[in-house]
């Protein structure tokens, strides 16, 4: 039997609109021992030495969407590779999304130059060939895009409050074309949960989810 920090940890990405509740759904899982929660590193991207690449993104986007997910990428792969000493991992979107869905978005509505689509492109393609992402399982928080829009007005994070209700139903089109049309590689099996419910409701997916990724002795898991 090979020792926990040798095997990769079972990993799970979840995955979805701005406002889908991801985070609520991953701090669900903060009460189980074993498995490790890896937010997005959004603070890193709001603060890279006094520097606020998010808030600069949705300023200027043409000028620095490039520089921008260029670092998301680079925080990214330092959690995929990042070793575990828990036998669960759950991160908050992944590589995958980074490519089919925010890159593409950039791409098709002319905000990224072709010339650093091209770029950021090969940077991912290079990193899957030389480095086996660990995806065991994608939590897909499937949402309207009206939805996420007032969630995401309600949460009023500054940096997003020039973001449209047409950018939210495009990064929901791109989410639909990989997750559920396959139109680029789906790494691993999709769960996909009705993201549109409210809080209350939504705990009975979350329970759902719990025995799809903690198997059957999730009960035991609770710390
Ligand atoms: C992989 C990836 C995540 C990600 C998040 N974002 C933005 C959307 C939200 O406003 C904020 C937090 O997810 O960052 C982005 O523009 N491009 C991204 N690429």
């Amino acid at each position: 039997e090979k020792k926990v920090s040798e095997k990769l940890p079972y990993t799970v990405f979840i995955e979805g609109n701005i406002g889908s509740g991801k985070s609520t759904f991953l701090e669900h899982f903060s009460k189980f021992k074993n498995a490790s929660l890896i937010p997005e590193p959004l603070e890193e991207w709001k603060n890279l030495n006094g520097i606020n690449l998010l808030d600069l993104l949705y300023k200027d986007p043409q000028k620095w969407y490039m520089a921008f997910q260029s670092y998301v990428m680079l925080t990214q792969i330092k959690n995929h590779i990042g070793l575990n000493e828990k036998p669960i991992k759950l991160i908050e979107r992944s590589i995958y999304s980074g490519q089919y869905c925010f890159l593409e978005q950039m791409h098709d509505n002319k905000i990224l130059e072709t010339g650093m689509y091209h770029v950021l492109q090969d940077w991912y393609n290079f990193i899957y060939e030389h480095h086996k992402i660990q995806c065991d399982l994608i939590v897909y928080l499937r949402t309207n895009p009206e939805i996420v829009y007032k969630r995401m007005k309600q949460r009023g994070r500054t940096e997003e409050s020039k973001v449209t209700l047409q950018y939210l139903k495009d990064l929901h089109n791109h989410h639909e074309n990989w997750l559920i049309h396959g139109k680029f590689n789906i790494p691993a099996p999709v769960l996909i949960i009705d993201a549109n419910l409210d809080r209350e409701s939504i705990l009975k997916e979350y329970e759902e989810a719990e025995k799809m990724i903690l198997g059957e002795n999730f009960e035991q898991n609770r710390k």
